[in-house]
């Protein structure tokens, strides 16, 4: 039926996704010579909703659902998605297959005008795309006003140089992926803006009856982020948040200990929560559970639940 020699990448049209499955392409291309990959470009509900604040416009899986459903109909056989945007659950048929080298993952400072955060002026205006970009900097720099700054990355890089912000936040992953770092004046440590779950990796998506793609796509599995994007997505799933509520977790690997910091925010208080745990590799996914349980009781829990009813009242 199927041509055995052709394998379909789904990607969304945005450079970075497009970048994004070019790289799993050559990835496949240069561990299976002879192999045919093409990519097909789907238009996700996230893609077409851009001038309303993702958090309003609600729903985990924006930016992965029709994807899922050209899989699931057999139009393409896999999907790169940033496994920022992959909610933890999948629908029947489909599952996650390996997770690729991350990038960095910390967040990027882009400013015309100033070097750092530090340095910019009392009511500078910084434009993010997420609460917890917005809720952290709140808690560190009250004076600062923030607005949203929607968009791909291109064009939120064009928002700040027209001058509609004094400053933007990015993720640093997708910045250098497509080259776009003139603007970055700062590298935002973890300890001072931690990144959101998954942030800086690339994941595949594809059919769980496709022995065919899973042994294609073996070679790319890269184990040690594997093991932190594991813990990560146990974190946000034990608190059953999607990328766009205020929450950040980040996993670092040294040699087989494996250590975890996660943080729920407040939007407008300023309070943030934070815990860190440590462990082996192995458990990774019970240590994202336990530090999710611990944040909850410390008063995350607490903070997520006015962020959720405030959602449905808006
Ligand atoms: N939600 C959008 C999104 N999904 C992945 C990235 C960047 C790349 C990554 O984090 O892997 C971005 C843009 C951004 O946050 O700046």
């Amino acid at each position: 039926m199927s041509d055995p020699q052709l394998v379909r990448i789904g990607t969304r049209g945005s450079a970075l996704a497009v970048w994004q499955a070019e790289w799993v392409k050559s990835q496949l291309q240069a561990h299976h010579p002879g192999i045919i990959v093409e990519l097909e470009l789907i238009k996700t509900k996230g893609d077409k909703i851009l001038d309303v604040p993702l958090a309003k416009v609600g729903g985990k899986g924006l930016f992965v659902k029709e994807l899922e459903e050209a899989m699931l109909d057999g139009r393409v056989d896999l999907a790169v998605h940033s496994m920022k945007d992959v909610p933890a659950e999948f629908p029947d048929g489909l599952m996650l297959g390996p997770i690729l080298k991350r990038e960095d993952p910390r967040d990027a400072l882009l400013s015309i005008h100033y070097q750092s955060l530090a340095e910019l002026p009392q009511g500078a205006l910084i434009g993010s795309s997420s609460l917890r970009r917005q809720s952290q900097i709140k808690a560190k720099r009250p004076d600062l006003r923030l607005d949203w700054l929607r968009g791909n990355v291109g064009t939120r890089i064009q928002k700040l140089v027209e001058g509609q912000f004094d400053a933007i936040i990015l993720a640093a992953a997708g910045v250098k992926r497509l080259g776009l770092t003139e603007h970055v004046v700062q590298y935002l440590e973890p300890e001072e803006m931690l990144p959101a779950v998954g942030q800086g990796a690339v994941g595949i998506e594809h059919r769980v009856d496709d022995a065919r793609i899973a042994t294609l796509l073996a070679p790319l599995y890269h184990k040690e982020t594997h093991s932190c994007v594991t813990a990560e997505r146990a974190f946000l799933a034990k608190l059953e948040g999607g990328c766009q509520v205020p929450i950040a977790g980040y996993a670092t690997l040294h040699e087989d200990t494996l250590t975890l910091r996660g943080l729920v925010a407040e939007v407008e208080g300023g309070r943030v929560v934070q815990a860190q745990c440590q462990g082996p590799r192995a458990d990774a996914y019970r240590m994202g559970q336990q530090l999710a349980t611990q944040l909850l009781e410390a008063g995350g829990g607490a903070i997520l639940q006015a962020v959720y009813n405030q959602d449905t009242l808006s």
